[in-house]
């Protein structure tokens, strides 16, 4: 199979600009009155600044760093869902984003027509979907509630049926952003063998997590954010030592 050279993930020069209020502003109505007289101070934040790297074909890159590092922000503007103030982001991939769990579910329908719902976003019709169904809801590890709406699953329920969904439906690039975190050691050990293969057959995968181990376990490198900036990318083990040297509690 001819394997194109160029990378799969570019980012050229990304920064993502937020602008925030200047002081809390207490009340809507204060809020209206001050923007009516253009009273309120707005400060620019930088989410991310001056982003640069490429991620190649096949390659499982772990992203860390602190509270605020701006991790979230990076997956999102690789997913494109949101756009870089400056900068350019170059994408050769279909993209399955897991990022906000349950961010995709509709709470009031049932597990199962969210399963379909999900797929419609993925684009997959109604007939891919029925053929998946019982593949998906049996790796979620949730039939006795399939048919309940959404709105009575816990947590790590919801993270289980998107999960079972985004990676049925054999992405060439993943974007998993803590949902590792949030199921039960039976389903870490699930969805991590799941990302394993992902990468034995060459998917391309992203994976923000605040667990040294689970990057270690999974990762071939790893992007160290902070405040905005990479502080260090590079082998698994070099950046991860680092980080875990940088520590409090080392
Ligand atoms: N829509 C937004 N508007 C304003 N500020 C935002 C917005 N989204 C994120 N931010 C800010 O950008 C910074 C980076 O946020 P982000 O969620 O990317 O961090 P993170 O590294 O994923 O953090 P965590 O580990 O806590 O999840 C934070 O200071 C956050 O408050």
């Amino acid at each position: 199979m001819p394997m194109s050279n160029s990378p799969m993930i570019q980012l050229d020069n990304v920064t993502v600009r937020f602008r925030i209020p200047h002081e809390r502003i207490p009340t809507f109505q204060e809020y209206a009155i001050r923007w009516l007289k253009r009273g309120i101070r707005y400060a620019d934040f930088n989410a991310l600044n001056d982003i640069s790297f490429s991620i190649d074909r096949g390659e499982t890159v772990g992203i860390i760093g602190p509270n605020g590092a701006g991790k979230s922000t990076l997956l999102k503007v690789i997913a494109q869902v949101i756009r870089p103030t400056l900068g350019r982001v170059r994408l050769r991939g279909w993209v399955a984003p897991l990022l906000e769990l349950g961010a995709g579910f509709d709470y009031e329908m049932t597990g199962r027509e969210n399963v379909f719902l999900n797929g419609a976003v993925l684009g997959f019709n109604r007939q891919d979907m029925s053929q998946r169904l019982g593949r998906i809801v049996d790796f979620s590890g949730i039939s006795d509630f399939i048919d309940a709406p959404v709105r009575t699953y816990s947590s790590g329920m919801v993270a289980r049926l998107g999960f079972a969904v985004a990676t049925d439906v054999q992405p060439e690039v993943l974007i998993i952003d803590e949902v590792l975190a949030v199921g039960d050691a039976d389903f870490q050990q699930k969805s991590a063998a799941r990302i394993r293969e992902f990468r034995e057959s060459g998917s391309t995968i992203l994976v923000v997590s605040h667990s040294p181990a689970s990057i270690k376990a999974l990762c071939s490198r790893a992007l160290w954010l902070e405040r905005g900036a990479i502080r260090l990318m590079g082998s698994v083990d070099t950046v991860l030592d680092q980080y875990i040297l940088g520590q409090p509690s080392s």
